[in-house]
């Protein structure tokens, strides 16, 4: 078994601590209530509905091919489980997040769209939405900032950060559900909230990671946990 990952964690773990006591120093020498605070809430799993629409777009499409239920998914990737269920569906998998419409017509994930909102109005705090474009580009990115119009509204656009490696921005928190994020940055400056999907529910998380289970779970807690 390679040691690597667990050491990950724990340099990740440790990180975390240096920051809260950095943190706590900082808010008491300024005698402030509390820092300002970046949030990085991701796209796809968090505020819109990627796995509900992909189930729903490849049965419509596939009607005689098996597929996954929510309840049986399990690892990140879509096109990995529907590959190992047959090979073939691998390619079909794809073909559904790669059609026009994919994006845009994922419906909202309950609270997701209201939490960001009121997040945006708190005091010292910053709000982006940071999300990964597929690479097939002819029709994902319009579509996520489409749908960030549609639902957040025009003001949000300037918050947008699409990027594959979400390692080299910077924020206190970022609320992705993907378990295991990398990039270049091996220190990246926020805390990873794991937010449960279908797909995750089951991972153990790493060694303190914190997760959100839903949106009627307490993020206002987790938020100001950062600021201390
Ligand atoms: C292929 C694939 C993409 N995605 C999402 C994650 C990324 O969006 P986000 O970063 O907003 O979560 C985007 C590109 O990979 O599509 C999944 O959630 N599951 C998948 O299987
Ligand atoms: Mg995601």
């Amino acid at each position: 078994m390679s040691l690597l990952p667990i050491m990950v964690r724990l340099l990740r773990t440790e990180r975390t601590l240096h920051h809260s006591k950095f943190n706590y120093f900082s808010a008491n020498m300024s005698s402030s209530p509390g820092k300002r605070l970046r949030v990085l809430v991701d796209m796809d799993g968090v505020i819109a509905d990627f796995e509900g629409g992909f189930l729903k777009k490849f049965r419509a499409r596939y009607p005689n091919e098996p597929y996954v239920t929510l309840e049986d998914r399990r690892g990140f990737w879509v096109s990995s489980q529907y590959g190992n269920l047959r090979n073939d569906l691998c390619e079909k998998a794809i073909s559904i997040w790669e059609s026009k419409d994919f994006f845009i017509e994922l419906e909202p994930i309950p609270g997701g769209v209201q939490a960001v909102k009121e997040m945006a109005k708190m005091e010292n705090t910053d709000v982006f939405i940071c999300s990964s474009p597929i690479k097939h580009y002819k029709h994902c990115p319009y579509e996520k900032y489409a749908w960030i119009e549609k639902h957040l509204g025009s003001d949000f656009l300037e918050l947008i950060v699409l990027t594959k490696d979400k390692t080299v921005v910077t924020g206190d928190i970022l609320i992705d559900d993907k378990p295991d994020i990398f990039g270049v940055e091996p220190n990246p400056s926020w805390e990873h909230v794991l937010f449960t999907a279908c797909h995750n529910k089951h991972v153990h998380p790493s060694l303190g990671q914190r997760r959100l289970q839903s949106w009627a779970d307490d993020w206002r807690a987790i938020l100001e946990s950062r600021r201390l």
